[in-house]
């Protein structure tokens, strides 16, 4: 027995035989979740979903800078900028204009393609998960994601690329990284934690060049480890080109921005913003005119989000470090000037949540009618109206405080050391200590479109080729987007309009936070959303582990909402978009 599993792991460090080489991953999982995403779907239909999952959308949508250039100018020019092979692609499936999105470029891509791994002669790198899925995406492997390769691997050498998975449960893979493939060390290693019984043959993902000689991959360093020859999924590599022309967007974020619909001229929300896709949509919607505040919880990500609304030229975006939580103003003495005072707003904020804490947080403190929530509701009182007329002391989402010339010296310094090191995103020049700009947060009804955008459980993303959520982390994540849409509740002006989105599958994080929003806040009504590409939302009930059931949509309602199947014939990520008008409470 004991020489039968020497021996299987001794095969499984080898490599599966070149011809059994295939993508074809069986994605699993967590049983409670899968039993209630079954119980919502499907079996057959969460089957057909998990394997959209594990593969990337083949169309790539492209945004473009409307106030830059046109879609019909860079249809002509992009084809020029792209690589002699991304040529050859566009040339076989060329680039067209969405029909129902004037500002999206679509460029096709094929696959999964069945590829002959002879030529690489038995040679193999095994690389990271997420270096997996983002080489489907069209990167090339870089030595950090390297796990494993095959002995005497030469730069120039022709090896296939397969994307290793973690033990299940863990973070840990089966080798450790720097094995050396067919080694009695990997054998070992596969032996001792099982791993023999991991089968790789279903996760080759194509053939690239080494530009390494097998001991420098695991070396300390960065770059190109391998550069990718022929893919399982082909799209045409559309990053880093003609900068600030066109950005890559998901083609459901693109569509959350169409529906919001936001007119030139608004003041317009975005709770959620980093790195600013939508809230770049939204502002070259309206022309640059008006005013997109955009919030996110950190100074790191608002900077994203300021950066990249500085290279699309966009001068209507204001992005604010804000927990969007906490950002309805219930005191009317301090409708302020939002500042640069990250030190005193440190402290008034200092039990923002970190990452990853948020649904931990949601669980304690979420209520359907938390306290914020009625106090804002009922807050229209007459200090607000005094101050809307005027009353208070200052505008808001006014500019920043100066930065000396010290600091910006500083900044400069701290900004060479940081290129010298090859990090991207220096400390930001525009405030002091590199934060950005701070808000005390808003009254009620101060915006006439709202976009909540929320931290989602992400169960939509493509390729994906783990899922490890436990039901528990589901729930968390809807009472926390719960408690950001209380927030986004009160700032929508009535008569405004609100898009609630997530790229999630999850029901409880869609339907059921619609539902909950309903019946929470009757004075918001669901509303029709155009452009219509998705599918409508999922009715009647669930039943969950605990005993309970979770209340989905009427069909009436699920006809308002667009659900985004993953392996639906649009092949999109998963997404979920509902868009609702605030009626004056009260009134019908
Ligand atoms: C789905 S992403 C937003 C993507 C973005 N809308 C876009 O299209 O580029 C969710 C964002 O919410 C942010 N976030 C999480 N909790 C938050 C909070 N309480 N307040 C503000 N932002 C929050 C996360 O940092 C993350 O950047």
């Amino acid at each position: 027995m004991e020489a039968h599993r020497a021996a299987l792991a001794a095969a499984a460090a080898a490599g599966p035989p070149l011809e059994g080489r295939t993508y074809a991953p069986e994605i699993s999982w967590e049983p409670e979740v899968q039993a209630y995403l079954e119980a919502a779907l499907g079996a057959e239909q969460l089957r057909r979903i998990s394997a959209a999952l594990a593969r990337p959308p083949l169309a790539t949508c492209l945004r473009v800078n409307t106030l830059r250039t046109t879609p019909q100018e860079l249809l002509r020019r992009l084809p020029d900028s792209l690589t002699p092979e991304d040529r050859a692609l566009v040339h076989q499936r060329p680039l067209y204009v969405h029909p129902q999105l004037p500002d999206a470029i679509i460029v096709p891509g094929s696959g999964p393609h069945e590829i002959d791994y002879s030529r690489t002669e038995g040679r193999e790198v095994i690389i990271g998960r997420k270096a997996g899925e983002a080489v489907m995406r069209g990167a090339h492997v870089f030595v950090p994601g390297t796990l494993a390769v095959s002995a005497g691997i030469m730069q120039g050498d022709s090896v296939a690329v397969s994307v290793g998975l973690e033990l299940p449960g863990s973070e840990r893979y089966p080798f450790t990284r720097g094995t050396v493939l067919g080694s009695e060390h990997a054998a070992k290693q596969l032996e001792a934690n099982g791993g023999a019984a991991q089968d790789r043959s279903k996760l080759f993902i194509g053939i690239g060049r080494a530009e390494l000689n097998r001991t420098e991959f695991f070396q300390d360093r960065g770059g190109i480890a391998i550069t990718m020859q022929e893919r399982v999924f082909r799209t045409p590599g559309c990053g880093d080109i003609l900068p600030g022309e066109f950005m890559l967007q998901n083609l459901c974020s693109l569509v959350a921005a169409h529906v919001l619909a936001p007119t030139p001229g608004s003041r317009v929300l975005d709770m959620c913003a980093a790195p600013g896709g939508k809230t770049t949509a939204l502002a070259q919607l309206m022309g640059n005119q008006g005013e997109v505040v955009a919030f996110d919880r950190s100074h790191a990500k608002a900077a994203e989000v300021r950066r990249l609304a500085e290279s699309f030229g966009l001068t209507c975006v204001k992005a604010y470090r804000m927990d969007a939580t906490k950002s309805v103003l219930l005191e009317p003495e301090v409708l302020l000037e939002p500042e640069v005072q990250a030190d005193a707003a440190e402290g008034s904020h200092s039990q923002q949540p970190g990452a990853g804490q948020a649904p931990a947080e949601a669980a304690q403190g979420a209520q359907p009618n938390g306290t914020a929530a009625s106090a804002a509701d009922g807050g229209s009182s007459s200090s607000y109206a005094a101050a809307a007329a005027g009353g208070s002391r200052g505008r808001r989402g006014g500019p920043t405080q100066p930065v000396s010339e010290a600091t910006l010296k500083r900044l400069e310094r701290i900004a060479a050391a940081r290129r010298a090191r090859g990090l991207e995103a220096p400390p930001s020049a525009h405030t002091p200590e590199g934060k950005e700009a701070v808000t005390k947060g808003f009254p009620p009804n101060s915006f006439d479109f709202v976009l909540c955008d929320a931290p989602c459980t992400a169960l939509g993303l493509r390729p994906r080729l783990v899922h490890r959520q436990t039901m528990r982390e589901l729930e968390q994540t809807a009472i926390y987007q719960r408690r950001i849409l209380a927030s986004a509740v009160q700032l929508v002006r009535p008569g405004g309009a609100l898009v609630f989105s997530t790229c999630s599958i999850n029901p409880g994080e869609n339907e059921a936070n619609v539902r909950w929003l309903l019946d929470t806040y009757p004075h918001m009504q669901l509303v029709q959303q155009v452009p219509r590409l998705g599918q409508p939302g999922l009715t009647g009930a669930i039943p969950l582990p605990d005993g309970t059931t979770q209340q989905l949509l009427t069909e009436e309602e699920a006809a308002l909402v667009q659900r985004f199947d993953p392996s639906a014939e649009l092949d999109t990520i998963g997404f979920f978009i509902a868009k609702f008008v605030k009626r004056p409470e009260g009134g019908s």
